[in-house]
């Protein structure tokens, strides 16, 4: 287990979307999730997201896939911000514990749990209403460390736009 980059934000620190337009954390995407993160102790991260009616699966609760999502951010969010180097999702194992009401906050607690080569691993445990609220979902991911070329041979990333640590 390596300890955070120098570079990596204090505890406390609020974190900004990475992307506008990410699902996850952008501030330009209607129904997006809105994920909102800051620092925490001890190498964490913090994320806090509202379900709204624009996040349903049944009637008055969370689809699970868009909880995944939250935790595939908040996670991505620990890796990006505690190693600052680009990484995506390689697995994402999600446990559904509770029911997750609209209207409800889950909180997000993202820790790394290890890094092995261009592995790294992480988990999350998501509580309802309150950092200490009940637990309500739990997730452990492998990223994998990619070069920056990842985003613009892939996807559509600018290199000039493309801050040297993190994803874009
Ligand atoms: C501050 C920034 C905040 C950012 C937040 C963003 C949150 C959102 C994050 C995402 O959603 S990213 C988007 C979803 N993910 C992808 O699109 C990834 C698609 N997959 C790939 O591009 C490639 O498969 C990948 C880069 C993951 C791996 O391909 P590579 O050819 O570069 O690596 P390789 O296959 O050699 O694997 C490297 C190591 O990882 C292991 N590995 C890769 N994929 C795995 C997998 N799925 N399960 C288990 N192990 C895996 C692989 O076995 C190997 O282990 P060893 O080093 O021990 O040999």
């Amino acid at each position: 287990m390596p300890p955070p980059h120098p570079d990596a934000p204090e505890p406390g620190t609020r974190l900004g979307p990475h992307y506008h337009q990410c699902f996850g954390c952008g501030d330009e995407v209607e129904g997006g999730l809105r994920l909102h993160a800051e620092v925490g102790k001890d190498s964490t991260i913090l994320a806090e997201f509202t379900v709204t009616e624009a996040h349903q699966g049944a009637p008055g609760l969370a689809h699970g896939g868009l909880l995944a999502v939250a935790f595939d951010e908040a996670l991505g969010n620990t890796v990006g911000q505690m190693l600052r180097e680009p990484a995506v999702t390689g697995r994402l194992e999600t446990d559904f514990l509770r029911p997750v009401p609209v209207g409800s906050t889950l909180h997000i607690v993202g820790k790394l749990d290890g890094v092995a080569g261009r592995k790294v691993y992480a988990s999350a445990d998501g509580r309802l209403n309150d950092p200490d609220g009940p637990l309500a979902l739990r997730a452990r991911a492998l990223f994998v460390l990619v070069d920056f070329s990842h985003f613009t041979t892939h996807g559509t990333a600018d290199p000039r736009d493309v801050h040297p640590d993190i994803n874009p």
